[in-house]
């Protein structure tokens, strides 16, 4: 997978170096690029913003430069690839796993990191229309931040880890949070079998795998139905087995 990231703010990607995503990269498992949009500027102050049409507090980054950025990422390209044009923003829709594996499935993500009070709206406008691109707004959550380059790492860590070869153990991804039967994830435990007077639930120290799995799942529903009643809710009728009903 390829992802083109556009920002005024470079260094705040610096992260995609490290750790998982930077091992994808290194390992030719991800091919990352992290540009920044003033060098599409044509005037000598490398301006990306102006004042809203409209009025009102703030600047809005202009179309002009956006346009020429995109265009050049967008053809850069020997394949043809089509390409998902990522727009975080508050208004988008929320990321959620599903998303993610969607985006997964994508053989291109451009990420236009917006600043100020956003980007000019013409800007997903046209490339909606652009052959082989597709737009989609995306937020992160229901608050507020003041530029996409947050977004940016959040979509990138959760689609990177689902590419195959990315992480070690392709079980660990199977049995996540949102993933077994999305539910939220069970509480986990490791050495000492004590500490500060806190002692590690008996059965998972048992080694009756049928009792571990049933105490796993009970626990994931019982802190579902607390914390994501929502989550439950999503569930399939036959995602849930009468025995679960007691909990
Ligand atoms: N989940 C999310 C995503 C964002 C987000 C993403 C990109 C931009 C570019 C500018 N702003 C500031 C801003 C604030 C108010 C209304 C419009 N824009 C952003 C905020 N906030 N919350």
């Amino acid at each position: 997978m390829r992802i083109d990231v556009l920002t005024i703010f470079p260094d705040y990607l610096a992260p995609l170096d490290l750790s998982l995503v930077g091992k994808a990269r290194r390992s030719g498992l991800l091919d990352l690029a992290v540009h920044d949009l003033r060098d599409w500027t044509a005037d000598r102050h490398r301006t990306v913003d102006d004042t809203p049409f409209g009025g009102g507090a703030g600047m809005v980054m202009r179309p002009d430069v956006w346009g020429e950025a995109l265009d050049a990422v967008l053809a850069d390209d020997d394949a043809g690839q089509p390409a998902v044009l990522l727009v975080p923003g508050p208004g988008g829709e929320v990321l959620t796993q599903r998303t993610a594996e969607e985006l997964a499935g994508a053989r291109r993500l451009v990420i236009a990191c917006g600043r100020y009070e956003g980007i000019d709206a013409r800007v997903a406008e046209h490339y909606a229309t652009r052959p082989g691109v597709e737009v989609r707004e995306i937020s992160i959550g229901d608050y507020v931040l003041n530029g996409g380059e947050v977004a940016a790492l959040v979509v990138i860590e959760a689609v990177a880890r689902l590419l195959p070869g990315v992480v070690g153990n392709p079980e660990s991804l199977v049995e996540e949070s949102h993933g077994a039967a999305g539910l939220l994830e069970y509480p986990v435990y490791t050495k000492p079998p004590e500490w500060r007077g806190h002692a590690v639930p008996e059965v998972l120290t048992s080694g009756h795998h049928g009792k571990v799995a049933r105490w796993r799942r009970d626990r994931a529903l019982e802190r579902t139905a607390a914390r994501r009643p929502d989550l439950l809710a999503r569930l399939a009728p036959d995602a849930l087995d009468p025995a679960d009903r007691r909990v």
